[in-house]
Order: C-alpha cells, then sequence, then structure tokens
C-alpha cells in the first residue's frame, strides 16, 4: 500500500493508494473522507458543505462514533471520537492504522481507553474495522458505530436488501419496535433505524450499481436519510443532499459493550 499526507478539501490526511484505488483518511476524527475503487467511481458522500475547522464533526465520510451513540448517554452526541485528532501509527498487515488513547480525564466518560482504526483497501473493497482496548482498572460499558455516507445518485431510487426478518427501532417515529416484512428497505421520507440481531450481508442497490456490504463483531444497522424536511434544517447539508447518501452504518447501539480490564472489543465494516 502506497501512503503519503496531503491536504483533501484544506484537511490534513492521510492518502492510501493500492490496486488501483485510493481512500483519503482525515486525522480528525480517523474520518474516511473519499473512497475511490478501481474504477474511478466515488463511493462516500461528503457534503459541500462539511465543517474542517475541528468546530463539528465532518458531514460524511465514514465517522467513528464512540464512546456514545446518538443521545444515549451524557456525553457528547454520537460521542468524542468524531471530533479529536487521532494519530497515525503506520501500515500493519496491510491496513493502515490509526490510534486514539484517553487517560480517564475524560469527565462524561472518564476510562482509559486505547482505539484503533483499521484501514483496508483493495480494488474494489474497503474494509474498516475499530478495535477498543480497556486500558484502565475497572470496567466500562460504550456504544459505537460506522456512520457511512454512501454516495447515491438519487435515494429515491435506491434499495438495502438483507434487512427482511429483522427487528428494528424507529427512531424517526419515537422509537417505536417494528419488523422489517418488505425484502427491501427504499426511502420515501425521513428514514432513521437501528436493525437488530443483523446477521446476512447487506446490499446497497441503485440501477445497475450494487454494494455489497458485510459487518462483523457489530450487531445492529442504522439506517439514516434525514429526507427534504429534516435536510433543510441541517446546517452543514445542502438543501438537496438528502437525494445524495444513505446512510448505512454497522452499529453497536441497543446493547452496549461491556469491557473488563484488559479486555478487547473489535467490530468491521466491508464495503465493495
Ligand atoms: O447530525 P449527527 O450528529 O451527525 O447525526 C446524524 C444522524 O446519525 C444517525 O446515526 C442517527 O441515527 C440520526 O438520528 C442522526 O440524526
Amino acid at each position: 500500500m502506497h501512503i503519503d499526507t496531503v491536504s483533501f478539501r484544506g484537511t490534513p490526511c492521510i492518502r492510501l493508494q493500492t490496486e488501483g484505488a485510493t481512500a483519503m483518511v482525515s486525522l480528525h476524527g480517523a474520518q474516511v473522507l473519499s473512497w475511490m475503487p478501481a474504477d474511478g467511481r466515488e463511493r462516500l458522500f461528503l457534503s459541500e458543505r462539511a465543517v474542517f475547522d475541528g468546530s463539528a464533526a465532518i458531514r460524511g465520510g465514514i465517522p467513528v462514533i464512540f464512546p456514545q451513540f446518538g443521545e444515549r448517554g451524557a456525553g457528547h452526541r454520537h460521542g468524542f471520537a468524531r471530533n479529536r485528532a487521532w494519530t497515525f501509527a503506520g501500515v500493519e498487515n496491510e491496513a493502515a492504522v490509526f490510534t486514539l488513547a484517553g487517560d480517564g480525564s475524560n469527565a462524561d466518560w472518564p476510562y482509559p481507553f486505547l482505539a484503533r482504526l483499521r484501514i483496508g483497501l483493495g480494488a474494489g473493497r474497503l474494509r474498516v474495522a475499530l478495535e477498543v482496548d480497556n486500558t484502565g482498572a475497572t470496567p466500562f460499558a460504550f456504544t459505537a458505530a460506522l456512520h457511512s455516507y454512501l454516495r447515491v445518485d438519487d435515494i429515491v431510487l435506491v434499495a438495502i436488501e438483507g434487512l427482511q426478518g429483522c427487528d428494528y427501532e424507529d427512531s424517526a417515529a419515537g422509537g417505536t419496535l417494528h419488523r422489517q416484512h418488505d425484502y427491501e428497505v427504499t426511502f420515501d421520507s425521513e428514514t432513521d433505524r437501528i436493525y437488530n440481531d443483523v446477521v446476512a450481508p447487506l446490499a446497497l442497490l441503485e440501477g445497475a450499481h450494487r454494494l455489497d456490504i458485510e459487518q462483523d463483531g457489530f450487531g445492529d444497522v442504522v439506517v439514516w436519510n434525514p429526507g427534504e424536511q429534516l435536510c433543510a434544517r441541517i446546517a452543514d447539508l445542502a438543501p438537496d443532499d438528502w437525494k445524495r447518501f444513505a446512510c448505512i452504518e454497522a452499529a453497536q447501539v441497543l446493547q452496549p459493550v461491556v469491557l473488563g480490564p484488559g479486555e478487547t472489543w473489535r467490530g468491521g465494516q466491508a464495503l465493495g
């Protein structure tokens, strides 16, 4: 894998290149901002209005959500990891490794930890894996997600396969519980769901395009698209951007991870 440091949209990034594919990873948040497989077609959505000055999370790419998903806890919405400077630690086993260490001084989540994000790239495949070590002396609990913003041409033509039969919490309808009866998930308004116990691989379909999505370690899948009305209220999205992405997140939300001293948790998402 060829690695160099570049400025992308004005923010310092590590660029990964192999077999004709390229990925840009921002040191801010260890966030993959761009992924172009060898066919040269960008697969991730990154908002033109994304903020890169650290004052907010970067809207798009693959934000790392840790140690709190959404507002399920006393800490920052979607956790602090997406707003921290991570360290590029080099390449190990063909994957670029980024680390973030906590010394327990964070008031909202006061636990020592070491997080590693491993990013592997192939001609047509991207794999992102999060590892968390408990480096302290007491157990801690956390929730997490790889919040992938997958780029589409028109959300109304998009379908997700692989969730039929799964139960989900509908966050856009007050957290009510439902079962996915239809074979495909499609989008016609705000969609914000947490599917649990997902085992089948997923696929994002749009016309002739298909993106396969696999996950391991993570038990849940979050599907999010703000729809037109919520999109209009999100400052770092353009009014039409809701048409341009579907978030399919490998997540561990409904059953928090509990990690004892010296233990490690791992979860990953592969796209391709
Ligand atoms: O605006 P944020 O903090 O990046 O969150 C975006 C969305 O992230 C999704 O994961 C949540 O399910 C949504 O409820 C939320 O709106």
